[in-house]
């Protein structure tokens, strides 16, 4: 292997109950809000197709201009409480919150940049009412931060000559007094979930992203960080140039999945995080622009991530005044109701179940009871489920709600399962018991 001075910090899963949580947690929110939240995709009368929280770049709007949307900041129907109060019914174990986005807006009074809620009419500390309602509704907190930041003078996109990169290392003591200062005034933060890391002035410095990662340890020895931080001696993301991955866990997926039978994945820890339209993570004012995605396709999205032994980040885009939309309000009672009946089985402490994938959905082991699901989405026309166990296991009892279903043994390794009399029109669960 090669010698790296800024690579993986460490090989293989973590085992401290920190780790174990957010792995056991499985289900977070995603939540994007900024001053691009008020615009909503909009500008000067034109609706620009983007992503909302990108407006400033589509429509080319001058620095000056957008960051002038500080002044109208100010969110008077946020309720913390009624957030936290959504989520939890929700069934989100954890959620993830921009503190700045690509604008350089911050949600909290920083104490390095005026560019911030203090200096807006809403004024008080927004961060800390988030965070408080929260923790107190027994969700995991963490941070978005992107290092790209639009707003600061220091930002560079590249290192062409030393003038940047002396200007560079000023952004880089900015943004990491920015972390540590988080983290100083949210103690609760569990971990960082970090962005805006694909330009070449940050590949060129993979010091600069191991030094953040060891500083934010350094306060808190379990905290969590994503590998989309993270570029090694050479500008490798993600992963280092020995294949060893970078953070915590593994942060690529992004509005798309691993395919089904990725086995290479479920070594690993990861998170998937997914926009319910195609792509619109802030505020967009008109979602008829693309499909938005049903509640079902959404549950299928969430277990098949779960099936692969990954966390999934479902995001939501409040509008400017702190009012969330009523697609997302609907979302979240559908998912909430599915949640509250099979999630204590198939999402918390789901895991890979190692059975070979079939048609009709998805196997799920769960690492706390030690139980193994079957979580079905596609009815066979057949209406048998088909089961293929590996080599010396038997298939022993198969349970659905409090009746034993029918199956036969059909060759070798193969059993078809008779489906329950009354199949459920939502996606269900079974319990499979082998030998
Ligand atoms: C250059 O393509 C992108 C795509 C998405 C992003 C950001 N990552 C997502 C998690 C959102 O924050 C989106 O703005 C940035 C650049």
């Amino acid at each position: 292997s090669i010698t790296l001075k800024y690579g993986a910090q460490y090989i293989g899963k973590r085992q401290d109950a920190e780790m174990k949580k957010f792995r056991a947690n499985r289900l977070g929110q995603f939540i994007h809000w900024g001053l691009y939240s008020i615009p909503g995709g909009e500008w000067n009368g034109t609706t620009y197709l983007g992503a909302a929280e990108w407006l400033a770049n589509f429509a080319k709007i001058p620095n000056a201009t957008w960051d002038s949307l500080q002044y109208q900041f100010n969110p008077n129907k946020f309720n913390a409480v009624q957030w936290a109060k959504m989520a939890k019914a929700s069934g989100f174990k954890y959620v993830t919150i921009t503190t700045k986005h690509h604008e350089g807006f911050c949600l909290w009074p920083s104490e390095f940049t005026e560019f911030d809620i203090e200096n807006t009419p809403y004024k008080k500390d927004l961060l800390k009412e988030f965070v408080d309602a929260y923790t107190e509704a027994g969700i995991d907190v963490y941070f978005y931060y992107s290092i790209l930041d639009w707003h600061h003078k220091d930002w560079r996109y590249d290192i062409k000559n030393q003038a940047d990169s002396l200007a560079f290392s000023k952004y880089f003591e900015f943004a990491k007094n920015q972390l540590l200062e988080l983290q100083q005034k949210y103690p609760e933060v569990k971990g960082f979930w970090f962005d805006g890391t694909w330009d070449a002035s940050w590949k060129k410095n993979g010091k600069y992203s191991y030094d953040i990662q060891k500083a934010l340890k350094e306060v808190n020895p379990n905290v969590i960080v994503n590998s989309r931080l993270r570029a090694d001696d050479f500008g490798s993301r993600h992963f280092d140039s020995n294949g060893n991955l970078m953070g915590d866990y593994q942060s690529g997926y992004e509005r798309y999945l691993p395919a089904k039978n990725d086995t290479l994945i479920t070594k690993i820890d990861w998170e998937a995080c997914m926009t319910i339209p195609v792509n619109q993570w802030g505020y967009h004012k008109d979602w008829s622009l693309s499909h938005v995605k049903s509640a079902n396709e959404i549950l299928e999205l969430i277990v098949k991530t779960v099936s692969l032994g990954g966390n999934f980040l479902l995001n939501y885009g409040p509008k400017g005044d702190g009012t969330f939309r009523n697609e997302e309000l609907e979302i979240s009672n559908s998912i909430g109701n599915w949640m509250s009946k099979y999630a204590d089985k198939v999402i918390y402490y789901g895991d890979y179940a190692n059975l070979k994938p079939q048609d009709w959905g998805y196997y799920v082991k769960n690492t706390n009871s030690g139980k193994f699901y079957g979580v079905v989405f596609n009815l066979p026309l057949s209406k048998l489920l088909k089961i293929e166990l590996p080599n010396g296991k038997k298939l022993k009892v198969v349970n659905f709600e409090t009746e034993k279903l029918e199956y036969h043994h059909h060759d070798k390794m193969g059993y078809f399962i008779s489906l329950p009399e009354n199949t459920p029109n939502e996606p269900f669960i079974f319990e499979i018991l082998m030998e």
